[in-house]
């Protein structure tokens, strides 16, 4: 294995907080970076909440609570990324904040650091563009929140060597992770590829008048055994996102079966972003 001991994470946010949780969890000394401290502050009270709830449902204990806690450093400032061995970034999903990011830290990591981002959907090809290793970098796709959900997609860009690929899939399944190769760089790559369009098919069914939104959930469910239905998981994940996912497909496949149906661009419109907005396919109780 290869010598990989501190983590650098960037980005606090929903995905960055959990990333960070996970490595020091599993004994990696972790360094967490955001541009602002309450942006820190906030990733941090995200993960001392979600441990919490693991320390009352008995699955951690308060010795390991602390210790994890312990095994992360927070900080503002990318140069102390010097010292990590290893790079996930998830930071705001925006080409050119994520290229100028990795640009930055390409002069201080050492040579032989992997980087690698957990984005959901840009290519990872144009992210590597602005390196002068590309090779060295990969795709290290996260499922929100990441502390749970067991699966990463492992994503080759067009110059990323299978000698990086291999170390990444190490690293994943040192957290164990379960682990897909996507061999090529496409939008979506497996799991968003595959999902949507049963959220687009699922939303035709109900346009058409073929079932309310109910049936189709609980058809999902029960009849395929989905723990969420297609409308349960888009109320779950943001509506908005889907909608965002759909209309890049659409542009970057250049085929009109991913464009988003008219229910869903009235949702949008609507402001029914999902369970965030207090309202989506579902009405929920803003708490
Ligand atoms: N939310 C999900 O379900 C999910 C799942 C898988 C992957 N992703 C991907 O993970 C990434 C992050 O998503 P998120 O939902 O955690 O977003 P988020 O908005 O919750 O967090 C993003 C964080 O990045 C910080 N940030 C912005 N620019 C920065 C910079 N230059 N340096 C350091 N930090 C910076 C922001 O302050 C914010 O705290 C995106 O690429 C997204 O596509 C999201």
């Amino acid at each position: 294995m290869s010598n990989i001991k501190t983590v650098g994470v960037v980005g606090a946010g929903a995905m960055g907080s959990g990333i960070a949780n996970l490595f020091a969890q599993n004994g990696y000394q972790v360094i967490l970076r955001d541009v602002e401290e309450r942006f820190i502050q906030a990733g941090m009270d995200r993960i001392t909440k979600f441990m919490e709830g693991s320390v009352k449902r008995g699955k951690l204990t308060q010795e390991q609570m602390d210790e994890t806690l312990g095994r992360i450093r927070t900080t503002t400032d990318l140069n102390e990324f010097k010292e990590v061995d290893f790079v996930v970034e998830a930071i705001i999903e925006k080409m050119d904040i994520k290229q100028a990011v990795f640009k930055e830290l390409e002069g201080i990591v050492r040579e032989d650091v992997i980087l690698s981002t957990n984005t959901s959907s840009l290519s990872i090809t144009e992210i590597a563009s602005v390196l002068d290793n590309p090779a060295r970098f990969a795709g290290m796709h996260f499922f929100n929140p990441a502390q749970v959900m067991k699966l990463c997609e492992i994503i080759y860009g067009l110059e990323t060597s299978d000698e990086t690929i291999n170390i990444v899939k190490e690293l994943a399944e040192s957290i164990r992770k379960e682990v897909v190769i996507v061999k090529k760089d496409v939008p979506g790559f497996i799991v968003n590829r595959i999902m949507i369009p049963q959220f687009i098919e699922a939303i035709k069914v109900l346009e058409e008048g073929i079932a309310s939104k109910e049936d189709i959930d609980k058809a999902m469910r029960y009849g395929l055994n989905h723990p969420m239905g297609a409308f349960e998981l888009q109320d779950y994940a943001g509506v908005d996102i889907g909608y965002h996912v759909m209309n890049y497909f659409a542009k970057e496949f250049g085929d009109n079966r991913w464009t988003p149906p008219t229910l869903l661009k009235n949702m949008i419109r609507a402001g029914r972003n999902g369970k965030k907005s207090g309202k989506g396919f579902y009405d929920y109780d803003k708490k």
